[in-house]
């Protein structure tokens, strides 16, 4: 706070709703760099259960404020895929969350790779080709080795000397090209997979845009999972499938038995030991790719909260528990590692086996010595190559669940619906909270007990009061975040809870406490607000805001990149960056909580003046404040303590009464001017 001594401090914050696209807190809450005690719930004073947010808010002790549906699923109030270079995201289809579902969430993530199947295509057939000219190479080198043991005339074996160069030359050539287009594919769609992550991280409201460890993991290790898939499952997985079938081919050209028992071999080493493998190292793979999320969340959170847990004498508590998680993840990829060694041998054991069934067979069956020797080295070759199938099982089961995440994710939020504002949106609507009850845990005092207010379109009123008299939980009740325990809050007579989730953002919108600011440019933070805004609308919002002539005075003006979580900007100017991307998105009922903390009083006067004067005249404000200064103009004051309006009426009014609002008025119009001391 900066208001002065007289004006109370704010409690930690916890449970600030904030529905705002990009406005999620990094953490737990307002003053909570601990992220809810995520690493094990060390935090000493702090319940023990992690903080989840819901929709629009976070919940302190996993608890949601009652009657909210945790699960329900996040809007986007900024489309994504406006965000992208690339414009519209192709649809991902419903993975099953968490699934059991991994075909599901492959195709779904599969159907981002649609833009790219003609590069795939060619990838897998070039990796195709390479492998069947390292088989053929095999091959002919056996029958131009055991031929020439036999000194036959040179002539004889000119082709097979030209084969063997060309195949070897060409082998080198293949994979290259095949690597060159594989990743040239697949590293263009993971930037846009990428892209399209972040950009569905930024929009969502839930508690994945609010853990920096978690989003992290996801924009890495999951989206590396989809390069994975298609590197290392799909393009190997289908070349190892048809030079298995080309093998046999092959092989029946020289003896029809031999070439049943290799089909035998490759099957099983291209489907057994594949499913065999995937059995065995399922389980543990499912938990790798959450516990690598959880361990991402943990290296976070120790290092933002090391001076809170220092604080708290809990950094010893926090590093064991991330410990045993490291250490639980340690013995998971050890088991992986060792159930692949044993697979892997099975393999080589079967290639072996099968070599051997091949030559006795082909030699029953009358085959001359040298195709022997060429069908049981073709035969080592072509199971080898069906061995990658082994591995692609393998690699397949240890990417289903980051593929799931991913799904899920895309699937939660990223989904083109038009829900961002693309302009401001115009016409009047009226709120109206109806004996609003809202408690928090069964047994609680209410955070607000049986609060009426009216907010007809045009109308502007201030919710003052101590801390934790319930301000921000009235706001978290209009956004829809808290849902309340009795009475109604009500969008042109429609509950709020009816509203579907990409409705509301429309109407109700605003600054909410802790607005994110992103490690971006200060144009792109803008736009989260408007994505089409130009600039003029830019300018306008930011003059507002009061941070133009800030931007003017960056070398790099709009595009000035604002650093991690706005570090590179004053507490004060983040503040005013956020209100601007508020202002910006023009709701027609703004929420503005705090919209000048942070700000020295002559600045927040001002900037509360211009953002009043910015807000076109059907919209209606509901503004939040501890300050009392520059509440004059606006047509309603509530005054909150305890979660009940104890006073209400216009700045004038509350002034000449006695009261808390009269008593808060004196003390920080004292405090603001220095004169503390002549204070009643
Ligand atoms: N998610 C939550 N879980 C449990 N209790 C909560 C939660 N959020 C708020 N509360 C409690 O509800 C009451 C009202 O909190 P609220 O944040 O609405 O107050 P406020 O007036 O906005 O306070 P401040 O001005 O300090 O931000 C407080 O007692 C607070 O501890």
């Amino acid at each position: 706070m900066t208001d002065g001594p007289a004006v109370p401090e704010r409690p930690d914050g916890i449970g600030r709703g904030n529905p705002l696209p990009g406005a999620a807190a990094d953490g737990a809450g307002r003053g909570d760099p601990v992220s809810g005690a995520a690493a094990g719930g060390v935090v000493p004073g702090r319940p023990d259960q992690p903080v989840r947010a819901v929709p629009g808010g976070v919940a302190r002790d996993g608890i949601t404020p009652a009657g909210r549906d945790p699960g329900a699923p996040a809007a986007a109030e900024v489309n994504p895929a406006e965000l992208l270079p690339g414009g519209p995201a192709p649809t991902v289809a419903a993975a099953t969350p968490g699934t059991g579902g991994g075909a599901s969430a492959e195709r779904a993530v599969l159907r981002l790779a649609r833009p790219y199947l003609g590069r795939l295509l060619g990838a897998g057939l070039l990796a195709a080709a390479t492998e069947f000219a390292g088989l053929a190479l095999m091959a002919t080198a056996t029958w131009l080795l055991m031929s020439a043991a036999g000194r036959p005339p040179l002539d004889r074996l000119t082709v097979a000397i030209v084969a063997v160069r060309a195949l070897a030359v060409s082998r080198g050539v293949l994979r290259y090209t095949e690597r060159l287009a594989g990743h040239d594919a697949v590293l263009r769609m993971i930037t846009d997979v990428r892209a399209r992550v972040f950009a569905t991280l930024v929009a969502r409201r839930d508690a994945t845009a609010q853990r920096t460890g978690d989003a992290l993991s996801r924009l890495v290790s999951d989206v590396e999972a989809v390069q994975d898939l298609l590197l290392r499952v799909l393009v190997p997985g289908a070349a190892a499938a048809l030079v298995s079938v080309l093998a046999v081919g092959s092989a029946a050209l020289i003896s029809l038995p031999a070439a049943g028992v290799l089909a035998v071999g490759l099957l099983v080493a291209g489907v057994a030991l594949p499913v065999l493998a995937a059995g065995l190292t399922r389980r543990a793979a499912d938990e790798v790719a959450p516990l690598r999320g959880a361990l991402a969340v943990d290296a976070v959170d120790l290092t933002h909260g090391a001076a809170d847990l220092a604080a708290f004498g809990a950094t010893g508590t926090a590093l064991a528990a991330a410990e045993t998680r490291a250490g639980r993840l340690a013995r998971l990829e050890r088991r992986l590692a060792a159930t692949g060694f044993a697979v892997d041998a099975a393999g080589v054991l079967v290639g072996g086996l099968t070599a051997a069934a091949v030559v006795v067979v082909a030699l029953r069956a009358g085959v001359g010595g040298v195709l022997v020797g060429v069908l049981a080295v073709g035969t080592l070759a072509a199971v080898e190559v069906s061995l990658a199938l082994v591995g692609a099982a393998r690699q397949r089961t240890q990417l289903r669940a980051g593929l799931a995440r991913l799904a899920d994710l895309l699937t939660g939020a990223g989904e083109p619906a038009p829900t961002a504002p693309a302009g401001p949106a115009t016409g009047g609507h009226d709120v109206r909270f109806a004996g609003v009850t809202v408690r928090y845990r069964e047994g609680a005092a209410p955070a607000l007990a049986g609060v009426d207010l009216d907010l007809p379109a045009g109308r502007r009123v201030a919710v003052v009061g101590p801390s934790g008299a319930g301000k921000s939980t009235l706001a978290a009740a209009l956004t829809g975040a808290v849902r309340p325990d009795a009475g109604r809050v009500t969008v042109d007579g429609v509950d709020v809870s009816d509203l579907a989730d990409e409705e509301l953002p429309r109407v109700v919108g605003g600054l909410l406490a802790e607005a994110y600011v992103f490690h971006a440019t200060v144009r792109e933070n803008l736009l989260l607000g408007r994505p089409r805004a130009d600039e003029a609308e830019l300018t306008a919002a930011t003059r507002a805001a009061g941070l133009l002539d800030w931007v003017r005075a960056q070398p790099e003006g709009w595009e000035t990149v604002v650093g991690e979580q706005g570090g590179q900007l004053s507490g004060g100017q983040r503040q005013r960056l956020a209100l601007a991307r508020a202002l910006l998105a023009t709701p027609p009922v703004l929420v503005l909580d705090e919209p000048t903390e942070g700000l020295d009083p002559a600045a927040a006067d001002a900037v509360l003046a211009s953002t009043l004067a910015a807000t076109p005249a059907g919209h209606s404000v509901l503004l939040i404040s501890h300050r009392l200064s520059g509440l004059a103009g606006l047509d309603e004051i509530v005054v909150l303590d305890a979660g009940r309006v104890v006073q209400r009426g216009r700045h004038e009014e509350l002034v000449a009464r006695p009261g808390w609002y009269r008593e808060q008025w004196l003390l920080q119009e004292a405090a603001e001017r220095g004169y503390l001391a002549l204070a009643p």
